[in-house]
C-alpha cells in the first residue's frame, strides 16, 4: 500500500489574479489512452498526457500487463500495445495508489482476460466500493480469487478465456462502471451492451472508436444511453493529442471569480457537454465567464474562457445535472459560499465515494472556515453572503486532492488564510496547481514535502 508524506499548506488573500494559462491534460482521456494503447497491436503516441501520480500509476500497469510505455519528453508518451489477445499476467500487485479511475478500468481489462492480477491502493483507494465493478466482471466468467471486506482492494481477480457479452444496466450514474464492462467485453464473441439511467462521460466510447472498434450509442429515456460494443475488434493504434482537462481548470476559474479584480483566460478546456455542468451552473449564478475560439482537438471540442471576477448569486442544481460535474462539487460549494444567496447541490449520493466523503468532507471544511452549510439527505445547502471568513482549523483533506485544492482557492479569497492538513495528494492531478496559481499572483505557502 503507497503513501504519501503529509504537507500543510495555507493560501491567503490574494490581490487580483491575472494571466493566460492551460490546466493539465484530461485525466479520464490520459487513463483512457494508455489502456487502449496496450490493448491495441502496435505503437499508439500521446501528447499532453497528464503526468500525475494516479496517470502514471495507470502506465506502470499497462507495462505490467505487457506493454513497452516510454515517455519521449513533457507529456509526450509511446506505447507499443499487446493487444487484448496478448496481455501478460502481471508478475506484481498492481498498486493504483489513489487512482479510482486507473485501478477499476484496468480491473476491466484483466476480468475480461484470461489472467489473473492482483489491485491495491492507498488507505482512500482501500475504502472505496469495487462491488459495483466485480459484480458485471462475475457475470462476464470472471472469479473473484480474494478481496477485503465488502469487496475492496487488495483484491485479485481471474478473468476466463473469453468474456460473456452481457446486457448490463448500471447500479449508479458511473462512467467507470461503464468502462470496466465495455473494457471486459472487447474479449467477448458478441454484443456487449451497457445501459446507463443517466449518461455519464463518454470518453471510452468515442476512445474505442477512434481505435477501430464498433460502438453505438442511442438515448434510453430522458436522461439515459444505451451502448453497444461489438467484441472482439482488432483495436489499432491511434495518435491522442490529450485536452485540457476542465476537472483542473475548474480551480483556477474559481480563483478568478472570487478573488475581486481578476481576469483569467484558460486555455483549450474540454467542453465536452458531459463534463460542463460545472460551466453551466456557473453561467447561472451570473458568473462572467466568455467562450472563445471553440474548437476541435483530439476529437473533443475545446474553448478558451476568459473567467473575470464579479458579484455571484446562489442557485438551484438538479440532480440530472450531477453525472456532468460530479468531480466539480467541492469547488462549486466553495464558489457557492462567496455567492448572495442560497445554493442547493442535488443528488449528491455519488459523492460518498469518491477519494473521500467528499459531501462530508465540503460541509466540515465549510464549517471549520465560518460559512454556514448544511447536508439535507443527499443534498448540500450552502449559503452565500459574499464574503468567507477563513481562519479557522486547517481543513482535513483525507486524502483527497478536490478538497485540498478547493479550500486553497477558498483561502484566496477569504477575509483571513485557510489552511488545509495535507496538500501532498493534488499531485494525483494537478501536479503544478501551486506552480501555476502562484503564476496568476496567488500566495500559497507550502510548509514542507513541497514539490518542483
Ligand atoms: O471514468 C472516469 O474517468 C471518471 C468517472 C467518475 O467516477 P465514477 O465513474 O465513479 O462516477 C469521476 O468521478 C472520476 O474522476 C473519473
Ligand atoms: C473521483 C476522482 O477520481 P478517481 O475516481 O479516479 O479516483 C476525481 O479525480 O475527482
Amino acid at each position: 500500500m503507497s503513501s504519501v508524506a503529509p504537507s500543510p499548506a495555507r493560501a491567503r488573500k490574494s490581490r487580483a489574479l491575472s494571466g493566460t494559462v492551460r490546466a493539465p491534460g484530461d485525466k479520464s482521456i490520459s487513463h483512457r489512452s494508455l489502456i487502449l494503447g496496450l490493448l491495441a497491436v502496435g505503437e499508439t503516441r500521446i501528447e499532453g498526457l497528464l503526468e500525475g501520480e494516479d496517470v502514471l500509476a495507470t502506465a506502470r500497469g499497462a507495462k505490467a500487463l505487457g506493454a513497452r510505455v516510454e515517455r519521449l519528453g513533457e507529456g509526450s508518451w509511446r506505447v507499443h500495445g499487446v493487444g487484448v489477445g496478448g496481455l501478460r499476467e502481471p508478475l506484481e500487485t498492481l498498486d493504483f495508489g489513489n487512482a479510482g479511475t486507473g485501478s477499476r478500468l484496468m480491473m476491466g481489462v484483466v476480468g475480461g482476460s484470461p489472467i489473473e492480477a492482483t489491485f491495491d491502493g492507498d488507505a482512500s483507494l482501500r475504502s472505496r466500493p469495487m462491488r459495483r465493478i466485480l459484480d458485471p466482471l462475475e457475470k462476464m466468467g470472471a472469479t473473484v480469487v480474494s478481496a477485503a471486506e465488502g469487496g475492496r482492494v487488495p483484491l485479485t481477480i481471474r478473468g476466463p478465456e473469453r468474456a460473456i457479452p452481457i446486457v448490463y444496466e448500471t447500479p449508479a450514474p458511473s462512467a467507470q462502471i461503464k468502462s470496466a464492462v465495455l473494457l471486459a467485453g472487447l474479449n467477448a464473441p458478441g454484443e456487449t451492451v451497457v445501459i446507463e439511467r443517466e449518461a455519464t462521460r463518454d470518453h471510452t466510447e468515442r476512445m474505442l472508436r477512434a481505435f477501430g472498434a464498433e460502438v453505438s450509442v442511442e438515448p434510453h429515456g430522458p436522461h439515459g444511453r444505451l451502448i453497444r460494443l461489438k467484441g472482439e475488434p482488432e483495436l489499432k493504434p491511434a495518435a491522442i493529442a490529450v485536452p485540457a482537462d476542465p476537472s483542473s481548470a475548474a480551480f483556477p476559474m474559481a480563483a478568478a471569480l472570487v478573488v475581486e479584480g481578476s481576469e483569467v483566460t484558460l486555455e483549450g478546456v474540454m467542453i465536452n457537454p458531459l463534463r460542463s455542468g460545472l460551466l453551466t451552473t456557473l453561467l447561472e449564478m451570473g458568473a462572467d465567464i466568455r467562450l472563445s475560439n471553440q474548437r476541435e482537438e483530439g476529437g473533443e471540442e475545446v474553448a478558451d474562457l476568459v473567467v473575470r471576477a464579479g458579484a455571484l448569486r446562489g442557485v438551484d442544481v438538479p440532480p440530472e445535472r450531477a453525472p456532468t460535474m460530479i468531480d466539480e462539487y467541492p469547488i462549486l460549494a466553495i464558489i457557492a459560499a462567496f455567492a448572495e444567496g442560497e445554493t442547493r447541490m442535488r443528488g449528491l449520493h455519488e459523492l460518498r465515494v469518491k477519494e473521500s466523503d467528499r459531501l462530508a468532507a465540503v460541509h466540515a471544511g465549510l464549517l471549520a472556515c465560518g460559512v454556514e452549510a448544511r447536508i439535507e439527505g443527499d443534498d448540500l445547502v450552502v449559503t452565500g453572503e459574499g464574503r468567507v471568513p477563513g481562519g479557522g482549523p486547517a481543513v482535513a483533506t483525507h486524502l483527497d486532492h478536490r478538497i485540498a485544492m478547493s479550500f486553497l482557492v477558498m483561502g484566496l479569497g477569504a477575509q483571513n488564510p485557510v489552511g488545509i492538513d495535507d496538500a501532498a495528494m493534488i499531485a494525483t492531478s494537478f501536479p503544478d496547481f501551486v506552480e501555476l496559481m502562484r503564476g496568476l499572483g496567488a500566495e500559497i505557502e507550502i510548509e514542507i514535502g513541497e514539490r518542483a
